[in-house]
């Protein structure tokens, strides 16, 4: 019996429309996400990994190829999809519960009801007694809980998370990592997780997808078969430094052959109009 996976990416290519004519974003990437799985995606700055992630909450129209969740094809945003984004999104003049109860407005239910839903997501953050603080009154690290919060506030099956902690110091980042394990495994969430850092995907996810530089296409998926419960000190281990590097390398090359960093700035994956 074969289990249908959570997200499926089939031969998907992304086109974009730019001042200087048509960019290939995204070639030819097929890769499958099983339900619970935690998959996190690196890549050169600019492969397309955001654009992948957009595309896969149905934000981006595609060019070709197709993109399921549970089975049904993606072509706009649903509440089986739940989106944090990589920049403070919080609205100013809502109060943390009310920023967490946002995406409930547009359903039915009584206000009571989504208020606790809201203050049971506060405090599954972490943020018991802040809930009717201003986001101007939250530390960054706080914040970006409230964006977590506000993301599961729908109770999605899939948790589509683009660079979330990047902006956050070392030490905040690394708690809210062990955090987001506990809420991913409490609450059995399906997360594709979008990150710069390399200890970073390797601490937190199943498996690892290496984009290569633009056009983005899978260069490798590497299974990290490190125990969980995960704790910060499996980053000191041997072994987790040989996942990191095993990632690293596979970064580095890109399709050519070049470092990836280089073929960033002078790769042109353009696709002519005629
Ligand atoms: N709205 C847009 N219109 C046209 N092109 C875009 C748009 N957004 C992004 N791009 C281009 O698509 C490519 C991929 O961008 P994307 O942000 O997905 O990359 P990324 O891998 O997430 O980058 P980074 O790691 O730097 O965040 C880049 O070349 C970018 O310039």
């Amino acid at each position: 019996m074969t289990t249908t996976p959570m997200v499926s990416i089939r031969d998907f290519r992304l086109v974009r429309q730019t001042r200087n004519g048509s960019l290939l974003v995204l070639d030819d990437v097929s890769f499958d996400v099983a339900d619970r799985e935690f998959v996190a995606i690196v890549g050169p700055s600019g492969c397309g990994k955001t654009t992948l992630l957009k595309s896969i909450d149905g934000l981006i129209p595609r060019t070709s190829g197709e993109i399921t969740v549970n089975g049904t094809v993606v072509d706009k945003p649903g509440p089986d999809r739940g989106f944090v984004f990589q920049m403070d999104s919080l609205f100013p003049w809502r109060t943390v519960l009310a920023n967490i109860r946002l995406g409930l407005e547009a359903r039915a239910g009584d206000r009571a009801t989504k208020n606790r839903i809201a203050r049971d997501l506060a405090a599954l953050v972490g943020l018991q007694g802040f809930e009717e603080h201003y986001p101007h009154q939250l530390s960054g690290g706080m914040r970006q809980r409230v964006n977590v919060a506000r993301a599961l506030a729908v109770d999605p099956q899939v948790l589509l998370m683009d660079e979330p902690f990047s902006s956050l110091d070392a030490q905040t980042r690394e708690v809210l990592q062990e955090e987001l394990l506990r809420i991913w495994s409490e609450r059995s969430k399906t997360v594709i997780f979008v990150t710069h850092q390399i200890d970073e995907a390797a601490y937190l996810a199943d498996r690892v997808i290496v984009l290569s530089a633009r056009p983005g296409r899978v260069r490798a998926s590497i299974p990290i078969e490190l125990p969980r419960p995960r704790t910060l000190e499996l980053k000191r281990t041997p072994e987790f430094i040989a996942i990191v590097d095993r990632i690293w390398q596979e970064i580095e090359l890109n399709d050519s052959g070049r470092s990836a960093r280089d073929a960033d700035d002078t790769q042109e994956a353009r696709v002519n109009h005629a």
